[in-house]
């Protein structure tokens, strides 16, 4: 079994995600989407509701697993049996950080990490200018999957 973990915050999944999510199930037999508890930062959405919206919109996968971790994502690896790490690169921007991590997980756990880079589409997208642009009424339609939009829109307008 050929299993592989997408880790993140999620909050909330878009369709940057769910690109390289359903992109990663179809090279492996099992993807696991860990979905970090951060307990310094209070997020929009609960770690509860992040994992409902996530098991709803990658159902259609078939094999895609939605955990939730803290601590250190190779203790997860480790515990889950997962010996490899996919992460999406948006830009050049996000490699320096990502590759110190990759060379970290690496050296502690031999853990590896795949690079996989994100559709141009979603290049500028991140939850955190999503929930911005949310927040003050812009349209945020196309950017993530429509329950995810309503979800913000109720959870952001009341
Ligand atoms: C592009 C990208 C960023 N992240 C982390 C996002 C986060 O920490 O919420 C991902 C997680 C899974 C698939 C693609 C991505």
């Amino acid at each position: 079994m050929r299993r592989v973990v997408c880790p993140g915050s999620f909050d909330p999944v878009t369709n940057g995600h769910l690109d390289i999510i359903g992109r990663t199930s179809r090279l492996y037999d099992e993807v696991v989407v860990a979905v970090l508890i951060n307990i310094e930062k209070t997020g929009l959405f609960t770690v509860d509701e992040r994992i409902d919206m996530l098991q709803a919109v990658t159902k259609e996968y078939g094999n895609v697993r939605v955990e939730k971790f803290h601590g250190l994502l190779v203790d997860f690896c480790r515990q889950h049996d997962i010996p490899a790490i996919v992460k999406g690169l948006r830009a050049v921007s996000d490699f320096d950080y990502e590759l110190q991590m990759a060379q970290l997980n690496y050296r502690m756990s031999g853990v590896e990490t795949l690079f996989m880079s994100t559709n141009p589409e979603y290049s500028f997208l991140s939850s955190s200018r999503l929930k911005e642009i949310a927040r003050y009424g812009g349209d945020v339609s196309g950017l993530v999957p429509d329950l995810v939009q309503r979800l913000l829109i109720e959870r952001l307008r009341g």
